[in-house]
């Protein structure tokens, strides 16, 4: 975003094997390529005057810096952290650093699935938490940030 353009930006991020999207395991994670959830968030973004700034990495630590980054840029974090969401303190304590709102997205319904996705480290650091809506929870979350960002005082 040109600086002093006005319009906010929100970052997108997506961890380790989301690239995968749409390529395999489509009866879990549906047919919609990683492109297709960039160019969703970026449309609802576009819709609410928003930017929207997209990253994946299987990396943790490129994650890590992601959200660093996003600290002077950005007014909130979309973040599925894949499987780092059921490990990582790292990105925990990232998100807490930046002081941004964050949403923790899932395409699915992790409660329902084996228990060791029922626990997330970023939940306690995120504004909300979205999953099982499938690829909608992009939308959603980006159209919490900007309902947040819009009605800021
Ligand atoms: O439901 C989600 O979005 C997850 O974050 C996806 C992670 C897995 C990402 C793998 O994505 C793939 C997509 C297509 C094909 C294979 C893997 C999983 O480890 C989390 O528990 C829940």
């Amino acid at each position: 975003t040109p600086a002093g353009s006005g319009r906010g930006t929100i970052l997108v991020l997506n961890g380790p094997n989301l690239n995968l999207l749409g390529t395999r395991e489509p009866e879990k994670y549906g047919t919609a390529t990683l492109a297709d959830v960039e160019q969703l968030a970026k449309d609802t973004g576009a819709a609410h005057g928003l930017d929207v700034e997209c990253f994946q990495s299987n990396h943790e630590g490129a994650l890590v810096d992601a959200i660093h980054a996003a600290r002077d840029k950005a007014i909130g974090i979309v973040l599925n952290a894949g499987a780092y969401t059921h490990t990582s303190i790292a990105l925990r304590d990232a998100i807490s650093a930046v002081q941004l709102p964050a949403v923790e997205v899932h395409i699915t319904n992790v409660h329902a699935r084996e228990e060791f996705r029922h626990h997330s480290y970023l939940a306690g650091v995120s504004k909300a938490v979205i999953a099982g809506a499938g690829i909608m929870g992009y939308r959603f979350a980006v159209e919490y940030l900007a309902g947040l960002h819009t009605h800021q005082g």
